[in-house]
């Protein structure tokens, strides 16, 4: 009986403390933002789990300004000032969260889930020359990624005069060429392939948002039933088995691969590590890419956009077919393209470094979360981005403010730990664009009942149906 008083006192007192303290001694308090945020998280969990916390903070944002309190112990910002801070301040900006612990591999840390800076740059070092710009445009690099942009069209049009669903053959065509860039020649061939379709969609079909928030909340709990469950990885089964399988019976892979590079080091490193760091990049390379470019092709085919298309086609067949990094529409198309449906529109949480830090002019003690998120940057201020809801890839040609928009796309992230892949990302993009518009007019097929609105997961984005219908119109050029 004494110990059921003690508890309660002590429980009350502990309570008490913290409330006190929340309401009247935390910086926070005097933040813009919803009352109940001085005093609990439960409104923002339950954003979470009802994937609406990116839509919510944009809202916040709308109602309060570039500062808002998410939490007690959480503040979103949309400005330069602040991404700059928490991005970039000594290179790689504060530390991640223990939320990135959900993106191990083989319970293997890789680059993007490792949280301290330090330790970052040292992995980030082993492969990084991988994905330089040089070296994803040497001439074979860029033949890869043409020979599947071509398998991609000739998917679509193999039934003249039906549409194709792009969603899936987008997300095969990211898979196949991430996976060359990986291992090649031991990559996937899921656009030609049809029994590699099923790795695909073991990794693009999936719904893991609940349970990897609740992994993220609970994970002493989630540990304990993972151990009845004998799951090999938690992205994925066939992927990962294939995945593990190169690593650990290293094939000769190409001398340009990631596996090459990351097998050739100073020091051998674990099969896991290896394991874990290829398989983060082939799933940072697949949903991102292909919503990227599903979202911004079903913009292009509807018929506001036509106009848009035909100004593209111009560009493309006016130069040669190499020329396709130095052609200023294009490049404007694939940058609004971003702006507008960023796969990664979500928050990118980091921690405040000890002693605090002053954030857009505001004293945040330390620990505490602090983020930005891609689509409010890219909408929140209409000095820099006028009519933001406005597809209009000619922003990105005018001269005028053109520094401020450079600063606030956010699709890639900013800083050291900024998007690895984005060279990448970006030549697939354009390569695709240009074998897709060059020879074809794009339309949304009229009978197309399914939605494309935005549907978080954890991260990233993607249209809500998973299934995008475009008809191709072979033109005579
Ligand atoms: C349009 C396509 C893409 C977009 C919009 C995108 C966006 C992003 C963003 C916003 C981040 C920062 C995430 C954070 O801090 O939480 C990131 C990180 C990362 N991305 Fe991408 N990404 C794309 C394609 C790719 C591709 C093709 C790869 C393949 C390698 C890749 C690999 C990575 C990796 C490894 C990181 C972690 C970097 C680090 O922590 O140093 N991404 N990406």
């Amino acid at each position: 009986m004494i110990a059921a008083y003690l508890f309660v006192i002590l429980t009350t007192s502990y309570l008490f403390k913290t409330l006190f303290h929340r309401v009247f001694r935390s910086p926070l308090a005097h933040l813009p933002g919803p009352q109940i945020t001085v005093i609990s998280g439960l409104c923002l969990v339950f954003k979470e789990f009802t994937r609406q916390r990116r839509k919510w903070i944009h809202k916040l944002h709308l109602q309060y300004g570039p500062i808002v309190r998410l939490s007690p112990n959480e503040v979103s910002f949309a400005t330069w000032d602040a991404a700059k801070e928490i991005y970039v301040s000594g290179g790689s900006g504060y530390d991640k969260t223990s939320f990135y612990d959900l993106f191990d591999n083989f319970s293997t840390k890789n680059t993007f889930s490792t949280l301290d800076k330090d330790m970052h740059a040292t992995t980030k070092r082993r492969f990084i020359d991988r994905y330089n710009k040089s070296s994803v445009m040497q001439p074979n690099a860029v033949c890869g990624i043409r020979e599947r942009a071509e398998e991609f069209v000739a998917k679509c049009t193999e039934s003249p005069g039906k549409s194709a669903n792009i969603y899936l053959y987008l997300h095969c065509y990211a898979l196949d060429c991430i996976t060359h860039h990986l291992f090649h020649p031991y990559g996937i061939h899921s656009l030609t392939n049809p029994s590699d379709m099923s790795k695909m969609r073991e990794l693009s079909y999936r719904d893991t948002i609940r349970s990897q928030y609740l992994q993220y909340y609970f994970p002493k709990i989630m540990a304990m039933t993972a151990r009845f469950k004998h799951r090999k990885n938690r992205r994925g089964d066939i992927v990962a088995s294939y995945v593990l399988d190169l690593v650990q019976n290293s094939p000769e892979t190409d001398s340009s691969t990631v596996l090459q590079r990351l097998k050739t080091q100073k020091d051998t490193l674990d099969d896991l590590y290896v394991a874990s760091e290829c398989m983060d990049h082939l799933v940072a390379g697949i949903d991102t890419t292909g919503d990227a470019l599903c979202f911004l092709i079903h913009h292009l085919s509807l018929p506001e956009s036509y106009s848009i298309q035909q100004k593209l086609r111009e560009e493309l067949v006016a130069h040669p077919i190499d020329s396709f990094d130095d052609l200023p529409y294009l490049d404007a198309v694939v940058k609004e393209g971003l702006r507008c449906f960023s796969p990664i529109p979500m928050s990118l949480p980091r921690k405040v470094p000890s002693g605090g830090r002053m954030v857009a002019g505001v004293f945040i003690p330390e620990d505490t979360i602090v983020s930005c998120q891609a689509y409010t940057l890219h909408r929140l201020d209409p000095e820099v981005f006028p009519s933001p809801e406005k597809f209009s890839p000619e922003r990105w040609l005018e001269s005028a403010g053109s520094t401020a928009r450079n600063q606030m796309f956010f699709a890639f992230s900013t800083g050291g730990r900024a998007c690895i892949g984005k060279h990448l990302a970006v030549l697939e993009m354009k390569l695709l664009l240009q074998e897709v518009y060059r020879s074809y007019h794009t339309k949304v097929w009229e009978g197309m009942k399914a939605s494309m609105a935005l549907d978080d997961q954890i991260i990233a984005s993607r249209p809500k149906d998973q299934i995008c219908s475009i008809t191709f119109e072979r033109l005579s050029v």
